[in-house]
């Protein structure tokens, strides 16, 4: 048993962290969430059903950019923020961060075709990807993207092509990876990064580093503009002292290749990351804290180097999308299952099933990620019961949240809202046992709004050629 576990407290009023901003609960006890009520929305749009708090979302956006742009502005420098839409992306949400004052990080095709779609202009997008495709790449440069970022040296050379067959220019990041890997609240310090993305820093040959070649082919292509250095350290961080050691790494290349060739490469990415909160008594990253820091960071790296203070970006997305949305579910089946007489959780643990599951929250079960769970449809004084939130799967790891308190008298009908599953929630979702993904609904001052269709079996059945 976790030692997060809360009783259940379904008294009138705002709710807090992990919960949208502005969730609260009715006198009657049931949660309303952008002043649209549980009930309301489970009749209207069904379950189980992705909720995003629209003036939550907005609001972390704008906290993001006036924090980066302020700490910023104090050392002379400018700072830009990109929303990472790997998070949760789809149209109305690519303009709710443009109406913000953000720019869109993409990594796909799709990503990219709905932020272009959205209205969002070019310039004001990114493109990520390790393994980019000539169609991706080319859509990129035919819509005027402000930076593909280039993930390996063969892309150095596929990038320049696919510009000169266009007859024009690339603006390019060069992403590296500083041996600085983060997550929660460890990181340690590797010299080589044995994963997939980036160039290493590391020079294997005593010589060149991957990352060093790969900005030396970048300035040795006329169709390249070198905008920038890239780096992302990992998710879920709540310590910054992995974006100073990044910081000092990103700009010691920097000055590295200034030394090299003249060439002070304007801007350095220090990625996203930013942890939140997902369980109650949780604190997040505050973005004046992460913003301060990590422009302390770069100005000390900067007077370390003897160089320049850069302009920065960052690309935040769960610390955006995550607490403002929920997942809402209808119980079913519950049952009691009797522990091993050695099981330090008690003698019994409640499972409650609800109407989706790993298909539209993969987290658990991909990352043991921990999440918190209440029942929002009305009050209930029964004393909290240990139990486990799972899925409709036919797979026993189909769980939702593991660990949780719940009223013991839970029941086939009860509303249950997960929280804080507004990244990588929705945009993670399959149709494992051909269980159509949940539509997302947005909600503001009392209005209701689909901004993501629910699937039905017919969509795929469609998709099923016979
Ligand atoms: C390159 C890059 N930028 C930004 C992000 C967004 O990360 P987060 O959602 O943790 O802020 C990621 C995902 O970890 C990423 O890989
Ligand atoms: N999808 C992951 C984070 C990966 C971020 C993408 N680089 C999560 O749900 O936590």
């Amino acid at each position: 048993m976790t030692a997060s576990l809360t009783e259940p407290d379904a008294r009138p009023g705002p709710l807090g962290l992990p919960w949208p901003a502005t969730a609260s609960r009715t006198a009657e006890g049931a949660l309303a969430v952008g002043g649209v009520g549980v009930h309301d929305l489970a009749a209207r749009f069904g379950t189980p059903l992705y909720v995003v708090d629209e003036a939550d979302m907005r609001a972390r956006a704008r906290a993001f950019r006036d924090a980066f742009t302020a700490a910023f502005a104090d050392v002379g420098a400018h700072a830009e923020v990109y929303y990472a839409g790997k998070a949760f992306l789809c149209r109305a949400v690519a303009r709710w961060m443009t109406q913000e004052g953000l720019r869109i990080d993409t990594a796909t095709l799709g990503e990219l075709t709905t932020a272009l779609s959205a209205g969002v202009p070019g310039a004001q997008i990114g493109l990520h990807g390790n393994n980019k495709s000539d169609e991706e790449i080319e859509l990129a440069l035919r819509s005027g993207v402000g930076r593909i970022v280039l993930d390996s040296e063969p892309e150095v050379t596929r990038v320049a092509d696919a510009a000169a067959r266009l007859g024009g220019r690339a603006p390019v990041m060069v992403r590296v990876t500083t041996g600085v890997h983060a997550g929660g609240h460890e990181f340690i310090s590797t010299a080589h990064e044995d994963q997939k993305f980036g160039l290493s820093l590391h020079a294997h040959d005593g010589e060149t580093s991957p990352a060093m070649r790969a900005l030396l082919a970048v300035l040795a292509r006329e169709e390249l503009d070198l905008v920038g250095l890239h780096s992302h350290i990992g998710s879920q961080i709540l310590d910054a002292a992995g974006f100073d050691a990044a910081a000092g790494a990103v700009m010691a290349l920097r000055a590295d290749l200034a030394a090299r060739t003249g060439v002070l490469v304007g801007e350095v990415d220090l990625g996203g990351g930013f942890g939140v909160a997902y369980l109650p008594g949780e604190v997040e990253l505050e973005p004046e804290r992460i913003a301060k820091e990590t422009a302390g960071a770069v100005v000390r790296a900067a007077q370390e180097t003897g160089t320049s203070v850069p302009d920065v970006s960052f690309e935040p997305g769960r610390s955006i999308a995550g607490p403002a949305g929920l997942t809402l579910y209808t119980v079913g089946t519950v049952k009691e299952v009797a522990l091993p007489a050695t099981s330090p959780d008690g003698a019994t643990r409640l499972y409650v099933s609800v109407d989706g599951g790993m298909s539209d929250n993969i987290r658990t079960a991909l990352y043991d990620a921990r999440y918190h769970a209440e029942v929002v449809g009305r009050a209930s004084r029964a004393p909290g019961v240990l139990a486990r939130v799972v899925g409709k799967h036919c797979e026993s790891g189909d769980v939702v949240v593991h660990d949780v308190l719940l009223p013991g008298d839970m029941r086939a009908g009860d509303l249950l809202a997960v929280a804080t599953t507004g990244a990588y929630g929705r945009s993670m979702a399959s149709q494992y046992n051909l269980v159509p993904r949940p539509g997302v609904v947005a909600v503001r001052d009392g209005v209701a709004t689909p901004i993501v269709r629910r699937e039905t079996v017919e969509d795929l059945l469609a998709l099923d050629l016979g």
